[in-house]
């Protein structure tokens, strides 16, 4: 059996495109795994049904739907996903969006995504925006901080910068995270996971490393161990 405190940091991200394939990578990880993320393809592929079941069987559940939208529509479906009794969703990190969604929260968490880590300064400056990575990660960092968001979604580079800025009570949760010599793949703002965890990260988001892998639970128990020497 993993190290409990080490294995609740890896949130794994399945990826897959189907309940039942979902289901099979779950049984295949078993104890090594803890904690799922449940993004926008298995969620529209069915995957809020299999949310629950992970919940019965002990699992932590990330739901990961990036709301973002008009305040009344983003605090309704807030409150449906709280309903669910899962244990954290992202919203992006727009002070409407975020304010609309502690609205309707409750206990659930709320993580504000905060800069895409597959964007850099020139994927920025295409989509309009006058700050470059560190400083629109670190004005949204405020922003969630002031709106009462219980943690951000940020790539592993800005945690030296965010951890003083909002302290050690904000949840930062990494994607961006490959084991050294993984492909990179549309991520390109990476760290290992030490290194993720050496910089405050207090759960770190792994998907096709583990989930692509030959044997994946033990690429997700070779991770686990390298949190756990961290
Ligand atoms: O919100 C997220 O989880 C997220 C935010 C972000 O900036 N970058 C990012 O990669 N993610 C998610 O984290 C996971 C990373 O997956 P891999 O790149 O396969 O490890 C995917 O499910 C992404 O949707």
């Amino acid at each position: 059996m993993p190290n409990g405190l080490a294995r609740d940091r890896l949130i794994v991200a399945l990826d897959v495109e189907s309940v039942e394939a979902a289901r099979a990578l779950v049984a295949t990880l078993g104890d090594a795994v803890s904690f799922y993320k449940i993004g926008m393809e298995l969620a529209y592929g069915g995957g809020l049904t299999l949310a629950r079941e992970l919940k019965d069987q002990g699992k932590r559940v990330f739901i990961d739907l990036k709301l973002h939208d008009i305040g009344a529509t983003v605090e309704r479906a807030t409150r449906q996903i709280a309903r669910m009794g899962m244990d954290f969703l992202t919203v992006h990190a727009y002070p409407q969006t975020m304010a609309a969604a502690r609205a309707g929260a409750g206990d659930l968490k709320l993580l504000a995504v905060t800069v895409m880590t597959s964007y850099d300064d020139a994927d920025l400056a295409a989509a309009g925006y006058a700050y470059g990575v560190a400083d629109l990660v670190a004005r949204r960092a405020g922003q969630a901080k002031a709106a009462g968001i219980d943690g951000l979604i940020l790539s592993p580079m800005e945690l030296s910068t965010i951890r003083p800025l909002v302290g050690p009570g904000m949840l930062l949760v990494t994607p961006g995270v490959r084991p050294a010599g993984a492909d990179a793949g549309d991520q390109k703002r990476v760290m290992t996971p030490a290194q993720a965890i050496s910089a405050t990260a207090d759960h770190i988001v792994v998907g096709r490393p583990i989930t692509r892998a030959a044997d994946p639970r033990a690429a997700a128990v070779e991770i686990v161990s390298e949190i756990e020497g961290s």
